[in-house]
């Protein structure tokens, strides 16, 4: 030792033990170092925790050195620092017993605690003095027995060391005492135990860091649990590699709260192995072992991910994974080391004592070879030196405190405590820390990690598509608005143009009814119904048929007289008979021809009569029908007194007056069903035709033969003859020609009720009718736009019921003709007349398959849709929906278009 230097750091520490009171400044400890030189330090020692660094005023020699920062995974040795066995001794104070029986002698032992320094009393003028670590006196508290012996070392643990507290001495010393109070009813008597697991349990992180326990005790050569007293032949394993001891079979206890802590130490006291001694009847036959494992993660900054900001996972692509410290406390407390026979121990006791002198002297080898550096440690001599190997003069920080009693008695067991303690000092220790890499832990933050980005990208990609169908909804609802307003606005104008029309035809009502009334209150002035020309008309009628009647009468007198004559044999002479009749038969003929001028006349009075009836283009009335019906008989009862043929021929007069009103009185003849036959049969059709084919255009005439010829196209076989007679070229060259809407009205008539003979349909086609058809919609007048969606709903009729009977294969003639666009353009006809018309031809023309492509390139395909849903009469309603769900192209069409029927 060297004296000088040893003066000095004396010097440098008293006045801190002055002013320091009981706080123990244990970084003096390094200066007894029994003859061995400072202890040498090769790297960093851990920084002690926070809270530890505060309360304490430990301060080790090997602080002002800086540990590498660069240390991750297991520390090799070169990261390893050297240290010496820390050794206290502790005094008990005399207990009953010795105050009685050592009262006439001095106490074997004195300390100078000022000195670290023990003086073991030889004789009454002799001692021996022994330097410590520290000596604790007898009244020294257990709050600073701890901070000097134990809190160094919890502090090592707490940075990732093994850390060894151990406590030697004669049985009934105080190491139970010392390591094990409870301090249940006063807490200043809490040991070492409990306090170094207050101060583990307030330094670690709960959330991140683990504390488990095993508490064994080692008797007679057995581990046993003492957790779990059932388990009781416990093995030791030894890592090969790093050296670790560990007893995998001991039970393992996660500590929470220091409360699950005081309950486990009371079990393990519990079933602790006491055996009374005549020396100590609470002494202890067993080593107890405390052992604390203690996993803390050791936050990296430059390692960390941080859980807010999920975009730094790519930045944590070289983020090293975390670093886990795993410390190990034992803290032991041996057995009384009194030699067997002071014991008095005999049969099992003194097999313990036997066993106990064992495992302590087998340790004390261990610690002679360790502190003289013996190349050899016999650790496996015993349990108890194998199970400290790593505890002990090994990689831990170690404190052992070495407890005497003072009586002169036991003078030579103090004497050998003190001596084990003295060769404890010489004991170098190597730390290690104890690091390695939380994969398990990387792994499970990266996968937190991952988890969130993905949780992240699921609501973005959810955000996503709520936001298309959001805009798509709302895109649709603008549709529907749209829709809507436009729908309003068209029903608007619709409206409006109905109440126009209304309007116009109640003042056109207005107007006839004002000259119904004049034209009646003339005729209740004039005593007849007509009107003015009327009157003139109907007088000149009856003075004709007056005259008619009377040469009627006259030519049945002249026959009957000549009658008479031609029976009368006896009375004149043949010449003079002859000669009457002669005379006789002349006067017939003049009669004759005077008749048939009468006749003509009559004619031309009727067809004026009649002109002014049908042609005044007024609305008609029941009372104007009955008159037009008292006409109509007129002309029946003329034309059987005049007879057809004779009125036929005058269609072919020269005098276009005459033809005027032969077509007229024709046309009225033909209105009637019973007529239509004889007319036909006369050759009254071929003689209508002829007026349409006639080069002298009259559209008058050509109006009234249409009409009669539209009459007569109502019989079936009629309408074959109108055909044959090249009726439909005559038609279309009339409604070419023709200006007049109810010209055109009778014209497309005519062809619409040609377009109903299923025969007809090519020929009618070929021969221009459809094109005749169509091109009158010029007119636009509802007359005959209704007149030409009748032939077009006639025409598709036909068409339907061939394909049905699958003699067509064809595409629609009318579409062929470009009907299409305008059936879509009038689907919706103000008019209901036209607009039922053109509904059925469009149903007509969807139940053929091969029209509907066409149909849904024209816009066909929503009239359909529309009718489906719209139309007021149920049966064409279900006709178009029957339609548009057995087409396939509608079908299709339909779902690509989203469009439920
Ligand atoms: N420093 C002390 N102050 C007061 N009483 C003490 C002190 N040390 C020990 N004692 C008392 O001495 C008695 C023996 O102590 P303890 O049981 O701790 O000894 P031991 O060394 O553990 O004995 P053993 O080896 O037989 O287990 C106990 O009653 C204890 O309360």
């Amino acid at each position: 030792m060297d004296a000088m230097r040893r003066r000095k750091e004396e010097e440098e520490l008293q006045p801190r033990q002055r002013s320091g009171g009981v706080q123990f400044e244990v970084g003096a400890m390094s200066t007894y170092r029994n003859g061995r030189g400072p202890a040498k330090v090769d790297r960093v020692q851990p920084a002690p925790s926070a809270n530890l660094r505060a309360s304490s005023s430990f301060k080790s020699k090997n602080s002002n050195v800086r540990r590498s920062s660069s240390g991750a995974g297991l520390r090799d040795s070169d990261d390893s620092v050297s240290g010496r066995v820390r050794v206290a001794v502790r005094l008990r104070p005399q207990n009953a017993e010795e105050i009685v029986a050592d009262a006439d002698f001095a106490d074997c032992v004195e300390l100078q605690p000022e000195f670290k320094r023990l003086k073991l009393r030889k004789n009454n003028w002799d001692s021996d003095t022994y330097e410590f670590d520290e000596v604790l006196t007898e009244s020294a508290s257990q709050k600073r027995v701890y901070e000097v012996v134990a809190k160094p070392v919890v502090e090592s643990v707490l940075d990732g060391y093994n850390g060894t507290v151990m406590a030697y001495g004669q049985t009934g010393t105080g190491k139970t005492f010392t390591l094990g109070r409870l301090g249940d009813e006063d807490t200043s008597a809490r040991g070492i135990m409990v306090r170094a697991m207050e101060d583990i349990l307030a330094n670690i992180s709960r959330d991140s860091d683990s504390v488990t326990i095993s508490y064994l005790q080692l008797y007679m050569e057995t581990i046993q649990d003492l957790l779990n007293p059932t388990n009781d032949n416990i093995s030791i394993v030894e890592d090969p590699k790093s050296g670790d001891v560990s007893v995998p079979a001991a039970t393992l206890v996660d500590i929470r709260t220091y409360h699950d802590f005081m309950e486990l130490l009371r079990l393990g006291e519990a079933h602790r192995v006491a055996a009374n001694t005549k020396l100590n009847t609470e002494s202890s036959r067993s080593h107890a072992i405390l052992m604390v494992h203690i996993k803390r993660s050791v936050t990296d900054t430059e390692s960390e991910i941080s859980s807010d900001n999920y975009h730094s996972l790519h930045m944590s692509k070289n983020s090293k994974p975390p670093i886990i410290r795993k410390g190990k406390l034992v803290v032991v407390d041996l057995a009384g080391s009194e030699r067997a026979h002071k014991s008095g121990s005999e049969g099992h006791t003194l097999e313990e004592a036997k066993s106990i002198n064992l495992s302590l002297s087998a340790l004390g080898k261990c610690i002679n070879a360790l502190a003289e550096n013996s190349p050899h440690v016999p650790v496996r001599d015993s349990k108890l030196t194998r199970l400290l190997k790593d505890s002990f003069g090994g990689t831990a920080r170690t404190s052992l405190i070495v407890t005497v009693g003072p009586s002169p008695r036991h003078r030579a067991e103090t004497a050998s405590t003190i001596l084990f303690g003295q060769r404890a000092m010489k004991v170098e220790n190597m730390l290690k820390i104890k690091e390695e890499f939380d994969y398990k832990s990387l792994c499970k933050r990266l996968e937190t990690q991952i988890d969130k980005l993905i949780a992240e990208n699921e609501k973005q990609q959810k955000a996503f598509e709520d936001e298309i169908e959001r805009t798509t909804i709302e895109a649709q609802q603008r549709i529907s608005e749209a829709e809507i307003n436009y729908t309003e606005a068209l029903e608007r104008e619709k409206m409006k143009c109905q109440m126009d029309y209304m309007e116009s035809i109640k003042k056109l009502e207005e107007k006839w009814m004002n000259n119904h009334s004049k034209h009646v209150t003339n005729g209740i002035v004039n005593g007849n119904h007509g009107g003015e020309g009327n009157d003139h008309a109907d007088e000149d009628v009856r003075e004709l048929n007056i005259k008619l009647q009377k040469e009627i009468t006259l030519r049945k007198q002249a026959e009957e007289e000549i009658q008479y004559l031609k029976n009368s044999h006896h009375h004149p002479s043949e010449a003079g008979v002859n000669a009457d009749v002669i005379k006789l038969q002349n006067l017939l003929d003049d009669e004759t021809r005077q008749k048939q001028k009468l006749e003509e006349e009559v004619l031309i009075l009727q067809s004026r009569l009649s002109q002014l009836t049908f042609g005044s283009g007024l609305p008609r009335n029941s009372q104007l029908d009955n008159q037009s019906n008292g006409e109509r008989t007129s002309i029946a009862n003329l034309h059987e007194h005049v007879g057809l043929q004779k009125i036929l021929s005058l269609l072919e007069s020269e005098d276009p007056n005459v033809r005027l009103h032969a077509v007229k009185v024709v046309a009225n003849l033909a209105a009637e069903d019973t007529n239509q036959e004889r007319i036909v049969e006369a050759g009254g059709l071929s003689s209508l035709l002829a007026l349409l084919r006639s080069r002298s255009f009259d559209e008058t005439i050509c109006r009234i033969a249409a009409g009669a010829i539209a009459n007569l196209a109502m019989n079936e076989a009629n309408q074959e003859l109108i055909m044959a007679q090249d009726g439909i070229s005559l038609l279309a060259m009339t409604a070419a020609d023709a200006e007049d809407p109810q010209t055109l009205r009778m014209v497309a008539g005519a062809i619409a009720n040609l377009c109903g003979n299923d025969k007809l349909q090519t020929r009618l086609r070929s021969e221009g009718g459809i094109k005749a058809l169509l091109g009158m919609v010029r007119s636009r007048h509802p007359d005959v736009l209704s007149q030409v969606a009748r032939g077009v709903a006639n025409f598709a009729k036909c068409e339907s019921r061939t394909s049905s009977k699958g003699s067509k294969n064809n595409r629609s003639l009318l579409i062929e003709d470009g009907a299409l666009p305008w059936i879509v353009q009038n689907a919706n006809n103000d008019a209901s007349i036209i607009r039922r018309h053109i509904e059925l031809a469009l149903c007509h023309l969807a139940q053929h398959e091969v029209n509907a492509k066409d149909m849904v390139s024209g816009g066909a395909l929503w009239e359909l849709v529309r009718i489906s849903r719209d139309c007021s009469r149920e049966d064409i309603r279900a006709l178009a929906r029957r339609t548009l769900t057995s087409s396939q192209t509608f079908s299709s069409e339909l779902r690509r278009l989203r469009v439920e029927i």
